[in-house]
């Protein structure tokens, strides 16, 4: 089943001055359990379209489509529900927050959803044993390097049980070693809780990994393979 759908999202920014046409048309279907990569060059719209499928900002025409519910015709409110319950986002522009701990960081969502003390303590842990950090829990994120910092994030995204978690360029910054870590922390999560991830990348290492190759050109889906 496809839990994301877009149905030929277009978005123009600055549609009063200059119109940057950043999606032309773009049509795909997610199903549970993939591995995705979104490529392209830089400007070809990548950013875009996960933020189109994340509910972060509006197509200027055309649909997307979550688990059956066409995420832009609900309330704005709806949709921040919709998106703590059901995406989880490991993006630069949501970094961790440095006064907490890594265990803080992680469990800071479930927090705010009013779960219980003892329910997200025991999920943090594991998340934070899953992504190899049970050593770091108590550590601040300026005490971890750059690599142990996108895993917290990881873990963060994962908090929430998501239908499928959403990385802009997750191993953008790391050393080679860091981000093949955590990219078999990825695979390893995908292949046994069949975790859904869709992520964009510049890394051919991440590209030659992912099982699905979608490539954005000019805003459109030029290619798209499957391994
Ligand atoms: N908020 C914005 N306002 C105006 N133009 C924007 C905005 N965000 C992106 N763009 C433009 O839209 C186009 C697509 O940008 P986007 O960030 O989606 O590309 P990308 O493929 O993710 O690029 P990169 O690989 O460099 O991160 C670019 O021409 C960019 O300059």
């Amino acid at each position: 089943m496809a839990i994301i759908e877009t149905h030929d999202v277009t978005k123009i920014y600055n549609q009063e001055q200059v119109p940057v046409h950043a999606l032309n048309g773009v049509t795909l279907n997610i199903e549970e359990g993939e591995f995705t990569s979104i490529v392209g060059p830089s400007g070809s719209g990548k950013t875009t379209l996960l933020n189109m499928i994340g509910g972060l900002d509006k197509p200027t025409s055309g649909k997307v489509v979550v688990n059956g519910i066409d995420l832009f015709a609900m309330k704005e409110n709806d949709l921040i529900n919709f998106r703590l319950q059901h995406i989880g986002f490991v993006f630069q522009a949501y970094n961790l927050i440095p006064v907490l701990t890594a265990k803080e960081n992680v469990s800071f969502i479930l927090q705010m959803q009013g779960k219980k003390a003892a329910e997200y303590e025991t999920r943090s842990m594991d998340l934070l044993k899953a992504v190899g950090l049970e050593d770091k829990v108590d550590k601040r994120p300026s005490e971890l390097s750059g690599g142990q910092q996108q895993r917290v994030a990881v873990a963060r995204a994962l908090a929430s049980k998501p239908d499928f978690v959403l990385a802009d360029e997750p191993t953008a910054n790391l050393d080679s070693v860091s981000s093949g870590n955590l990219l078999d922390m990825m695979l390893h999560l995908n292949e046994e809780e069949n975790i859904t991830f869709i992520f964009s990348t510049h890394d051919q290492r991440v590209v030659d990994r992912a099982r699905r190759v979608v490539t954005l050109v000019d805003g459109k889906v030029d290619k798209d393979e499957k391994r």
